[in-house]
């Protein structure tokens, strides 16, 4: 499935000054739950804003395969959803491709693990070598049949329940800091008999405990477990239904953040990035890139559809090495890619540690991200769970992607500081998240050709 060769390059050419006012595409996490939620309400979901990245639309094709009728995404991003309920999605005739989407695999593992009917989910070559096993275990302790492969990759397949079987609630520590992994487990709590409840270790994105509360499904959270502000339990219990709802989602702001690394590293110019949800569990990467000293400020705070969201303005700033905090790790963990571009172009050296779960993710991206800055000259030395960078001179050459969206596009935004040329291969993924990457870059000041 999803096979296909994958072909497109970047060509980038040095940039200088980075300057405009721009808006990023709609959230990726707050997208796929909106199609999600969407299709197991009762009612009509309308949303605005919606990502029409193919990780997104994987999700939503996977609801169609499912029996949900969905419109959209229209020209204005906007999409509705005619749910059927929490018992309404039909059997997939085929088993679920999902692509290249972490997130729509292990979120919709908590859904399928609910249901009377059986499905099998897998992707492209890079998510069918992602660990399936964080899912898998708690949902078997849930009593569903589920199952992987058994090296715990895809392809994901469920049994489905018998008639009036139900799964069994359970209290569940999550072995590591995941919203993907909490998110399954409270979807399948809502299929489950009692009260289901999953402590997390670290702070992690928190959009699926925000939607269910406002598609009117009861969930509780508890800060500070065992008086650790960094422990907090989620419980949900079987049984409830959703309510179909409005959704706002907001400008991705780990989107925002390849725009906010260029606008820093940029000799010069200013640069402004309307709607960029604010989440508190999403922040990570501002913190990080102000303790660096790059100059942010956030105007314009308000709430939309729930979320907090905000206008960031950018200016080029001399950046400085810093100990990244580890629990900023969770709260920044898509954004590491442009966050290490962001320590090549600073001042002495940034460390990273904590930080193993970037090996999982589309690409090895400790490693992937080391590889590509050492081919354009800068230091690192890579750890199991980090990484140290070394602020140097960005010279030329050519990257590997790994057909990972995110360290496509850092590199990318390096050519900003680079000597010469960067040729960046294999780049079809930049589509997965961020579809008009490529213009609203060089809209901004960047030269980047794609072939
Ligand atoms: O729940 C989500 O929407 C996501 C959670 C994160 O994954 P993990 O939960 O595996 O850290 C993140 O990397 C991913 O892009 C989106
Ligand atoms: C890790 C990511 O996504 P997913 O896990 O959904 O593939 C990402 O977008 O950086």
């Amino acid at each position: 499935m999803s096979q296909a060769k994958k072909a497109l390059t970047f060509t980038t050419r040095p940039g200088h000054s980075v300057s405009g006012d721009i808006i990023v595409p709609g959230d990726k996490s707050v997208s796929h739950r909106s199609i999600m939620f969407g299709s197991l309400a009762n009612g009509t979901t309308h949303i605005k804003g919606f990502l029409p990245g193919q990780d997104c639309l994987a999700t939503m094709n996977c609801f169609k395969a499912m029996g949900i009728e969905i419109e959209g995404p229209d020209s204005d991003h906007n999409v509705t959803v005619h749910g059927k309920g929490l018992h309404g999605l039909s059997q997939p005739k085929e088993q679920l491709d999902i692509g290249n989407s972490g997130t729509s695999i292990r979120l919709l593992s908590g859904i399928l693990a609910g249901q009377q009917f059986s499905s099998s989910m897998a992707g492209d070559v890079s998510l069918n070598k992602r660990p399936m096993a964080r899912v898998v275990e708690p949902l078997q302790l849930m009593a569903a049949n589920i199952s992987a492969r058994e090296d715990g990759t895809p392809p994901v397949v469920c049994q489905g329940l018998a008639e009036n079987q139900k799964l069994k609630a359970i209290d569940y520590i999550l072995p590591m800091a995941s919203a993907q992994v909490k998110s399954c487990v409270i979807l399948a709590g809502m299929y489950a008999e009692g009260v289901t409840s999953v402590i997390e270790p670290g702070i992690t994105r928190d959009h699926t405990e925000r939607m269910l509360t406002a598609f009117g499904y009861p969930v509780t959270v508890e800060k500070n477990i065992d008086g650790d502000e960094q422990k907090t339990r989620i419980s949900i219990e079987g049984g409830h239904e959703l309510t179909a709802c409005d959704i706002q989602i907001p400008g991705d702001i780990s989107s925002a953040t390849f725009f906010m690394v260029a606008g820093l590293i940029a000799k010069s110019g200013q640069l402004t990035i309307r709607n960029v949800g604010m989440n508190p569990t999403r922040i990570g990467a501002i913190n990080i890139l102000k303790a660096m000293q790059g100059d942010l400020t956030i105007i314009n705070e308000r709430m939309a559809g729930g979320e907090p969201v905000a206008d960031i303005v950018v200016k080029a700033s001399q950046l400085q090495g810093i100990d990244i905090s580890e629990r900023d790790v969770p709260l920044a963990i898509d954004e590491f890619p442009a966050i290490f571009i962001a320590a090549a172009c600073a001042n002495g050296t940034t460390r990273l540690r904590g930080a193993e779960e970037l090996r999982v993710k589309e690409s090895d991206r400790i490693q992937a991200m080391a590889d590509g800055l050492v081919e354009l000259g800068i230091e690192c030395t890579v750890f199991d769970d980090g990484i140290d960078i070394t602020g140097g001179e960005i010279g030329s050459g050519t990257i590997h992607s790994h057909d990972d969206h995110r360290i496509a596009m850092s590199f990318a935004i390096s050519s900003l500081r680079a000597t010469g040329s960067i040729t960046i291969l294999d780049c079809d993924n930049v589509a997965t998240s961020f579809p008009n990457f490529v213009s609203l870059a060089n809209e901004v000041g960047l030269s980047i050709t794609q072939a």
